[in-house]
């Protein structure tokens, strides 16, 4: 495996699905401008604001979300992943009438599909700052474990989405099935952003020695809703190779199986695990 340019792309959507993909292929445009391969977009990527719009119009959401996501990857002949939207419930019943996951799709270069992750972790939070998040108000709770895309090409390619990364077994579950790249395409709110954002990034990151590729929400969506942006790639090591800061743009670094191969020979610990949970 030859060494890649991956991107992470950061953006600011809004509740307005079509100029939110016009951002997002402008921004992808820019990352395989120079020279990227694999570009990630963020979680509510295609739709970003009030949560009673979002399932009125998530029929519509999935459609165009989708439809950008194969046609994207073909034009510029990438990997794509779309780091988050929402897929409505086939055959709801009882209390999931209505309800949708935060699905992640990685599409190929040609337009495939690779892999398919409804994200597990809802983020059910009252914040200090006064916001409250309730996910599962309008969103179900992915039940399969996520996938490991194994490419020749990219490394093996393991899914997550934005608040799962506080849940590391997912991520050692991840590793344990070959995973050396790791998603996690976000929307973190500033407030847990400052704090959290990137101490968990190089967490995962160092504790199953494989590189992050992160994308994340920037700026203000809504006049009550600032995510913290600061898109990166982490590797092995733990150390930050690009950070997209607070602006949109793209985070762009070059992904080496082979320095995988070594800080996995330096530093040994997915080799010394003796304690299972
Ligand atoms: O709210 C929306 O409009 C769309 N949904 C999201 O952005 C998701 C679920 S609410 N956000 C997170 O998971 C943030 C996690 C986070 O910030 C943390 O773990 O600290």
């Amino acid at each position: 495996m030859k060494s890649y340019l991956a991107a992470a792309v950061q953006m600011t959507s809004i509740s307005d699905v079509d100029k939110n993909l016009a951002q997002a292929e402008d921004l992808i445009q820019l990352a395989v401008n120079r020279g990227a391969e694999l570009v990630c977009l963020p979680e509510n990527f295609s739709f970003l604001g009030d949560e009673m719009e979002k399932t009125k119009l998530s029929t519509e959401i999935a459609e165009k979300s989708e439809k950008f996501l194969i046609t994207i990857a073909q034009r510029y002949q990438i990997l794509l992943l779309g780091g988050g939207f929402p897929v409505p419930v086939a055959n709801s019943s009882n209390g999931n009438q209505g309800k949708m996951y935060n699905t992640a799709l990685l599409i190929g270069r040609e337009g495939e599909e690779l892999a398919r992750y409804r994200k597990m972790h809802l983020f059910d939070v009252n914040l200090p700052d006064g916001n409250t998040y309730q996910e599962s108000a309008t969103v179900l709770a992915g039940t399969e474990s996520p996938p490991v895309y194994v490419s020749e090409k990219y490394g093996n390619l393991g899914l997550s989405v934005c608040y799962d990364v506080r849940f590391p077994e997912l991520y050692r579950y991840l590793s344990n099935n070959g995973a050396n790249v790791l998603f996690v395409p976000a929307a973190f709110t500033a407030f847990t952003g400052k704090d959290h954002w990137q101490v968990l990034l190089q967490a995962r990151a160092i504790e199953n020695t494989s590189y992050v590729i992160a994308p994340a929400q920037v700026g203000m969506h809504t006049p009550r809703r600032q995510s913290h942006g600061h898109a990166m790639i982490v590797d092995p090591w733990g150390i930050v190779l690009a950070d997209a800061g607070d602006r949109i743009g793209v985070a762009i670094a070059e992904i080496q199986p082979s320095r995988i191969d070594q800080i996995r020979r330096q530093m040994p610990s997915l080799q010394h695990r003796t304690f299972s949970c």
